[in-house]
């Protein structure tokens, strides 16, 4: 394990509201999908963890894992990381239309070219 990103978990309902007042204030929104239900906020508690970048040719993966009745996200590494290098794990997010498609800028052979 490398970290843990932490945060608080929210309803869908309610992620979308804390995301507009983000929004509102100018305010970075972090924030990770657990599952179809529900997202942990990291924007005014999380760990460094919120500020690992997505690469198409990670060095970490993510993972959601159970715990004592609610869930911890698991940020871990997939290969040997050399000192210095970056750490980035896969966003694996889903598609959306083309006005909120996000380039990837990883910079690795194999880029996917979008984040979404
Ligand atoms: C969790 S934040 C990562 C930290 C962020 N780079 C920062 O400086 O606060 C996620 C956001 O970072 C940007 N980002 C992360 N990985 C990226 C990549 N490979 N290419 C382009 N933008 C990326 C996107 O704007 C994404 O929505």
């Amino acid at each position: 394990m490398v970290i843990e990103y932490l945060g608080h978990v929210l309803r869908n309902e309610v992620a979308l509201r804390k995301e507009l007042q983000y929004k509102a204030k100018n305010r970075t929104a972090f924030m990770f999908r657990i599952d179809s239900d529900s997202v942990i906020d990291a924007t005014c508690s999380g760990s460094p963890a919120r500020y690992i970048n997505h690469s198409c040719s990670p060095n970490c993966v993510a993972e959601v894992v159970t715990f004592e009745r609610g869930y911890k996200i698991i940020i871990s590494s997939s290969r040997r990381i050399e000192k210095g290098e970056e750490l980035c794990y896969n966003y694996k997010l889903g598609p959306v239309d083309s006005q909120n498609k996000i380039p990837c800028l990883c910079g690795t052979a194999n880029c996917r070219k979008w984040l979404n």
